[in-house]
């Protein structure tokens, strides 16, 4: 061996071991808060769901708890993905060799320490002063990628930089403005950000009855327009005269934009390199068709029920978009995930990864930054365990085998 072989394997050697150490130091991080409990420490905030959502009810402005946990007209759409997790039981297997669980994943050529990323929410300063700010934080804190909303509260520059040195994604609400939706679209890769999320399932708000009692959206009230007010073409297309109603008069003109068709992803194509994932696909032909028009993946998704009432759950409309975008690309999965054993489930049924959203919403009212890394801990410490307990060390072990149906079993 030369000299340069030589250093070349110790370096290759150096890296192997660090790489080792650092998902031991993940594993015992995941599980840390299940530790702390079995230890007798109690936690600040419940690890129950349930109870966390009762706490953040509690605690938030009536009408901004109305607007995160808002469904779609009767609510049936966000039903069904619950009851869709439901329907399949986990069969585990014994004895696979799991003393240490590697939960990484590759995604579009970027390394996630987990197969899970915030969902990107609007206007997160609804539910705490920080929003966006303190939720990115906790989510680096916890080794969790972060997908920011178009309709964010702070701009994508503001997240950004506290965003640390995990992958942030952004969500892309394309403008009825192309200038506007250039501007935006260039100064997401200027910000660092590594892939471009296209929402496809809100031409226009869903009918919410929970907003309309309420007679609010956060929007009118100037929150979660901060990319706008920041953006040059945006500020170029207000009155002189304006002030803040006319950002946001102009904001409610150009936001939503029913005119798109799949013909135009080849223009979004020419203002950016980053790899682009289409979001709240749920038919196999749209998957299909999203990736004829140049997309890179797809993100299976109903908005969590906010969209269309009456709808097919996400989880039951997985499995046909995988057969249709064949085993390569990348498919993420969201709407109604809630526990560690819902992630699996999700990717027993074809996901690579999934979103994960009001959870983590109701961590950030309860307790900003702190919160929003609870409600992710107790989330991951669930993962890993569930992987534990089904016989999975890594990501690529949880397979369709995993999953039975309700029921009896027939194998
Ligand atoms: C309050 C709220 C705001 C949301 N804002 C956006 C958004 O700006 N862009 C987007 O693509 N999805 C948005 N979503 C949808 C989420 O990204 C995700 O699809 C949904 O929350 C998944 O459902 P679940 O939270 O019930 O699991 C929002 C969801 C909530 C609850
Ligand atoms: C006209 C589109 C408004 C979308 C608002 C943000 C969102 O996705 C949600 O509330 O859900």
């Amino acid at each position: 061996m030369t000299t340069a072989e030589q250093a070349q394997a110790a370096e290759q050697a150096q890296a192997a071991e660090q790489a080792q150490t650092g998902q031991v130091a993940r594993a015992e991080m995941v599980r840390e808060i299940y530790l702390a409990g079995i230890a007798g420490k109690k936690p600040k905030l419940s690890t129950d769901l349930t109870t966390l959502e009762d706490a953040a009810r509690a605690v938030m402005e009536p009408h901004a708890h109305a607007y995160v946990a808002g469904d779609a007209g009767t609510g049936t759409t966000g039903s069904a993905n619950r009851e869709a997790f439901e329907q399949w039981r986990l069969l585990p297997r014994m004895w696979k060799g799991v003393s240490e669980r590697d939960l990484s994943v590759s995604l579009l050529g970027q390394h996630l320490d987990v197969p899970v990323l915030l969902a990107p929410v609007a206007a997160q300063t609804v539910a705490h002063p920080e929003g966006e700010l303190a939720s990115v934080r906790g989510a680096a804190e916890v080794g969790v990628p972060f997908v920011l909303s178009s309709f964010s509260s702070h701009s994508m520059e503001d997240v950004a930089k506290e965003a640390g040195s995990q992958p942030r994604w952004y969500q892309l609400y394309w403008p009825n403005d192309p200038e506007v939706a250039e501007s935006l679209v260039r100064r997401v890769s200027v910000a660092g950000y590594t892939a471009i999320v296209v929402t496809v399932d809100n031409p226009t708000f869903g009918y919410r009855p929970s907003d309309l009692d309420a007679a609010y959206i956060p929007f009118v009230h100037g929150q979660g327009i901060a990319n706008f007010t920041s953006d040059p073409a945006f500020q170029a297309g207000l009155p002189a005269d304006g002030g803040a109603m006319a950002a946001v008069g102009h904001w409610a003109k150009i936001s939503s934009n029913p005119t798109l068709t799949w013909d135009d992803l080849p223009r979004l194509r020419q203002w950016t390199d980053l790899p682009i994932l289409i979001k709240g696909v749920q038919h196999p032909d749209d998957a299909r068709r999203a990736l004829a028009a140049g997309a890179d993946g797809v993100v299976v998704s109903n908005h969590g029920g906010r969209q269309l009432d009456g709808g097919v759950a996400a989880l039951d409309a997985l499995p046909a978009v995988r057969a249709a975008v064949g085993p390569g690309v990348p498919v993420l999965m969201d709407s109604g995930v809630r526990t560690g054993t819902d992630v699996v489930k999700a990717l027993a049924l074809g996901a690579d990864a999934v979103l994960y959203g009001r959870p983590y919403v109701y961590g950030l009212a309860l307790d900003g930054q702190a919160g929003v890394e609870h409600v992710l801990r107790c989330l991951l410490a669930d993962l890993d365990l569930a992987m534990t307990l089904t016989g999975c060390p890594s990501i690529a072990d949880i397979t369709r085998e995993l999953l039975a149906p309700r029921g009896p079993l027939t194998i």
